[in-house]
């Protein structure tokens, strides 16, 4: 079966989970996308639900397929986040951001009751860092950070390259990639990290970094698609408990 297919029979799969009332995270990225083009089969049907999008191309697709928006300024919380990953590993931690949407990813996900994980079983792994991490950074003093930066992986035990990401397609080719948030994107290659939780925190309390692609304790459930059907994996820890 074709990874976009498995991509797509995830975001039907998750979407069982989606009740009448419901205020709803949207995530970005291609199976995000199935799930957004899905749920506004059922708006149109009659399904009232209002989703907070975390990227610009979301709320456009949200747009497209008819999807009721709001902010979070506008309301005090979301029942469900369905969201794609890059790398899942068996704690349900996570490497997201190849999309580039890390920064809103993880602000609507923490405002969730839940967030549901929704991936082809590629991105199923049993330690995360062949991919490499999203690191989202203010562009002044970025020489300061990355040394920051390279300071933190040593002392969490990790090494590797990193690279200013570019933009792909149309005329921003070539130029480094914004993101929504008008700030660049770091990625490191890190080949394994053992300690997600340690490395989360250390990049945290730099200065110059945003925000990290290490979502951890964050997710409660992953539906993942593959061959030989879906897999649906729940979370042993409770929300937040990261320890
Ligand atoms: O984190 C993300 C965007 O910032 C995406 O969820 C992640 O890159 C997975 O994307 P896709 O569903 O296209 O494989």
């Amino acid at each position: 079966m074709k990874m976009d297919q498995l991509k797509r029979q995830a975001a039907a799969r998750a979407l069982e989970e989606v009740r009448d009332g419901m205020q709803l995270g949207l995530g970005t990225g291609s199976t995000a996308k199935h799930f957004v083009e899905l749920l506004g089969e059922r708006v149109a049907a009659g399904l009232k639900v209002i989703g907070v999008p975390t990227s610009e191309a979301t709320r456009l697709d949200a747009i497209r397929c008819g999807v009721p928006l709001t902010t979070l300024d506008e309301i005090d919380h979301l029942d469900i986040t369905i969201d794609g990953a890059d790398e899942i590993d068996p704690e349900l931690n996570l490497i997201k951001g190849g999309g580039g949407a890390l920064l809103r990813e993880k602000i609507v996900a923490a405002a969730s009751d839940r967030m549901i994980v929704i991936a082809d079983d590629t991105k199923w792994v049993p330690t995360l860092g062949k991919f490499p991490l999203p690191i989202e950074v203010i562009p002044f003093g970025l020489g300061a950070t990355r040394r920051a930066i390279e300071k933190a992986f040593a002392e969490c035990g990790v090494s590797g390259q990193m690279a200013v990401r570019n933009a792909k397609g149309g005329d921003k080719d070539g130029h480094v990639l914004v993101t929504d948030g008008g700030h660049w994107i770091v990625d490191a290659k890190l080949g394994r990290i053992e300690d997600p939780a340690r490395l989360a925190k250390a990049l945290s309390v730099i200065p110059g970094v945003v925000e990290h692609g290490l979502f951890i304790g964050l997710a409660s459930s992953a539906v993942l698609a593959g061959g030989e059907g879906i897999r649906v994996i729940e979370r042993r820890k409770p929300k937040g408990d990261w320890e």
